[in-house]
């Protein structure tokens, strides 16, 4: 049109920044390799990470694979326990009691979910704390509670914690920041309320799940958006507040009705990259962080078995 000058600015699509996991992950496991030397060269100590899987689900067997993977990558020893689908509850246990005992294993995970004839929390439990890669026996979630929880003290839950270092790491602050959880499972959204309402993060957390009736107006409202529901696409661009930070955490296998093919897919649609200020990709986002943060949590327990205080 005469008169009217148009830049490249005006025409391309606003476009959220990311919020690269990949690239984080791969920054914090480098800094572990360097810790993980010190623990070889100067404490005698390699550390060990334990899985144990019960049952042949494919995405748990491909999920406890790439775990084996990260060790290898930073020098961390790991041990499979694969056991049959059908295991009694009190043999798991005795595997979990060998666990704890066998001084190789510095930290290890139990797969879950478990088949339903398993009690988890009764597992759980019985994870010596300090060996809990996870951060998610009763102890360590509860000194989260207390706020006695860094990691001087004890592990933070994988997911949450991988989710802050994610925001940490791009220099964005969530001092005052309203910060919308969406879903409240014991391994993301509910420690992650407590981890971002820490004074060291100072943000206000609402907490929604499925039983939050005004979900629009809190999206509206909300300068963070973190997404672990597990209802593919359930945010949309037109959602948000514009300029929000989006956190894309949900997984779901989404079958093909037609091609019978299978895809994974994120709680958030990927147009609400023309409206976020960041946003993290699903996948390439916070699930290469969750790894991460598991071996830090093994790296950080052998360092407290040697009297190094983690952070310090
Ligand atoms: N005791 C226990 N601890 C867990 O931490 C635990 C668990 N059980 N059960 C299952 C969930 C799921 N989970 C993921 C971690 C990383 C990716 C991940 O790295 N995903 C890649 C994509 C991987 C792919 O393509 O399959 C990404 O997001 O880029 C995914 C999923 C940990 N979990």
């Amino acid at each position: 049109m005469e008169g009217s000058v148009e830049t490249a600015e005006e025409t391309a699509p606003a476009t959220a920044q990311l919020l690269d996991g990949i690239q984080a992950a791969k920054d914090i496991k480098a800094e572990l390799a360097e810790r993980i030397q010190v623990l070889k060269d100067e404490h005698g100590i390699t550390p060990g990470l334990a899985t144990v899987l019960v049952g042949d689900d494919p995405a748990s067997h491909s999920y406890v694979g790439g775990k084996h993977k990260d060790c290898a990558q930073v020098g961390i020893n790991s041990i499979r326990r694969d056991l049959p689908a059908d295991i009694s509850q009190e043999e798991l246990e005795k595997v979990i009691d060998e666990l704890n005992e066998d001084p190789a294993v510095t930290g290890y995970i139990v797969q879950l979910p478990l088949p339903k004839h398993l009690d988890t929390n009764a597992v759980l439990e019985r994870i010596a704390p300090e060996k809990d890669a996870d951060g998610l026996h009763p102890v360590n979630l509860g000194r989260l509670v207390l706020n006695v929880s860094d990691p001087m003290t004890s592990p933070l839950p994988c997911t949450p914690h991988g989710i802050v270092q994610l925001l940490v790491r791009n220099g964005l602050v969530l001092t005052g920041k309203n910060v919308l959880v969406i879903g409240r499972g014991v391994t993301v959204g509910r420690p992650l309320g407590l981890l971002l309402t820490r004074r060291q993060i100072n943000a206000t957390v609402t907490l929604a799940h499925t039983g939050t009736v005004n979900l629009p107006e809190l999206l509206a409202e909300a300068d963070v958006v973190v997404a672990a529901a597990g209802f593919p696409g359930m945010i949309k661009a037109a959602e948000l507040k514009p300029g929000a930070i989006v956190l894309d955490v949900g997984v779901t296998r989404v079958t093909d009705p037609e091609t019978g093919k299978t895809t994974l897919s994120g709680d958030v649609e990927k147009d609400a990259a023309s409206v976020a200020s960041w946003m993290s990709p699903n996948p390439g986002g916070v699930g290469p962080m969750t790894r991460a943060m598991l071996l830090a949590n093994v790296v950080e327990a052998a360092e407290r078995s040697v009297g190094i205080l983690p952070g310090a």
